[in-house]
C-alpha cells in the first residue's frame, strides 16, 4: 500500500506541524512506502488530491493530516477525480468532530498505527450538495449548517486561526460568542422538501444537515447520526426565546434529548432540498461560506475510507 499524505501544518492552530513531525518519524522509521505534500494556500488539498487520484497508483490511499477542513478538501479532491480512492486520515485540527466519531485517536502514532494496520477499505456515508445557483457539486464529511452554529465559525475564524484552538466548548471565547450570536442571529425563512413532503419555516434559527453526531468541536447536535446508516440527520431549531434557548442548549450538551423539544424538528433522509429567504452564513465542516441564500439539493453518496 502506498500513502499519499497531504498536510496543512496550520491546523489546530499550528499543532499540526508537530504531529506531522511525529508521524514523519513513524513513517521514516517502519519504513512505509509514502509521499508527503505540504499545502501551501487555503484550498490548495483539493487540487493535491485530485492530481494524485488522477495518477490512477494502484493500492494508494491519499491521506489528509489536519482538521475538518482539511479533510473536506481532501474529500472534494478525490471526489472530482475519476479515481475514488480510499481516505486516510491523521487528525490534527481544532475541533476533529469526524475523528471523534469514528473514535480515532488524538495521538498521532495512535491514529497512525491503526491507519497502516487498516487491511481493506471501509465504505462510509459522505454527504453531497449541488447548489442550484452555480451547479456546483460539493462534498462533505461532517454537516452543512445555515444560521446560528455558521455564524459562530465565521466568527471563529475571522477572529484568527490562532485562536481557533480555544475555541472548545469549555472556554469563555466560546461560550460568550454563542451567547452573543444568540441575540445577534435573526430568524430566516426556510423551506424543505424531503420525499413528497414540503415544510416551510418562518423564522428559522438553525439549520444542520449532517453526517455525523457533532459539529462545533464536540457538540452532540445528531445523537442519532450514523456513518453506515445510508442517511443524513436534518436538526432545525426555530428562533426562541432565551430561556428556552438556554434549556435546549443544556439538554444538548448533558442528555442530548433536545431532539423531542417543540421547537426542534428532527428527520433521518437519503435526500433533501431546502431554500433559505434570507442571506445567511452557512459552514461546512467548520469552513465558513456567505453570507448568502441558499437553494440546495443535498443527499448521501458513500466514500472510501482507509481507517
Ligand atoms: N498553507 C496554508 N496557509 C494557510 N491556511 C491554510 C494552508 N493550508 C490550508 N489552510 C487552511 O487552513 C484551514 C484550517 O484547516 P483545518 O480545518 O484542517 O484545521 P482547524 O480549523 O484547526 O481544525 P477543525 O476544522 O478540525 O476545527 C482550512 O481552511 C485550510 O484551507
Amino acid at each position: 500500500m502506498k500513502y499519499f499524505f497531504i498536510v496543512n501544518r496550520h491546523a489546530g492552530a499550528d499543532r499540526s506541524a508537530n504531529v506531522w513531525d511525529e508521524v514523519h518519524q513513524l513513517l521514516v522509521q517502519k519504513k512505509i512506502n509514502f509521499d508527503a505534500v505540504e499545502t501551501e494556500y487555503p484550498q490548495h488539498a483539493i487540487q493535491l488530491a485530485r492530481d494524485f487520484a488522477d495518477q490512477e497508483e494502484p493500492d494508494s490511499v491519499v491521506v489528509a493530516v489536519g482538521g475538518d477542513g482539511t479533510l473536506l478538501e481532501v474529500l472534494n479532491g478525490v471526489r472530482n477525480s475519476k479515481n475514488h480512492l480510499p481516505i486516510g486520515y491523521i487528525p490534527a485540527g481544532s475541533g476533529n468532530d469526524f475523528a471523534r466519531q469514528l473514535e480515532i485517536s488524538a495521538d498521532p502514532t495512535m491514529a497512525m498505527q491503526r491507519m497502516v494496520n487498516t487491511r481493506e477499505a471501509r465504505p462510509l456515508d459522505i454527504g453531497a450538495s449541488l447548489s442550484r445557483r452555480d451547479g456546483m457539486v460539493r462534498y462533505f464529511t461532517n454537516n452543512i449548517g445555515i444560521g446560528f452554529d455558521a455564524k459562530i465559525v465565521h466568527k471563529a475564524n475571522t477572529n484568527g486561526k490562532s485562536s481557533l484552538s480555544k475555541w472548545h466548548l469549555e472556554s469563555m471565547a466560546y461560550i460568550s460568542a454563542i451567547f452573543q450570536t444568540l441575540f445577534q442571529q435573526k430568524g430566516f425563512e426556510f423551506d424543505l422538501e424531503i420525499d413528497d413532503e414540503k415544510f416551510h419555516f418562518e423564522n428559522m434559527f438553525l439549520a444542520s444537515i449532517t453526517n455525523i453526531e457533532y459539529f462545533g468541536g464536540g457538540v452532540g447536535i445528531a445523537p442519532k447520526a450514523s456513518l453506515t446508516d445510508g442517511k443524513l440527520d436534518i436538526v432545525l431549531a426555530e428562533k426562541m426565546t432565551t430561556p428556552k434557548f438556554v434549556q435546549l442548549f443544556a439538554q444538548l450538551v448533558t442528555k442530548g434529548t433536545h431532539l423531542d423539544r417543540p421547537e426542534v424538528f428532527f428527520r433521518q433522509v437519503e435526500r433533501l432540498k431546502l431554500v433559505t429567504g434570507e442571506a445567511e452564513y452557512m459552514q461546512v465542516n467548520g469552513e465558513s461560506f456567505g453570507p448568502s441564500r441558499y437553494d440546495l439539493e443535498v443527499w448521501v453518496e458513500q466514500q472510501d475510507f482507509w481507517m
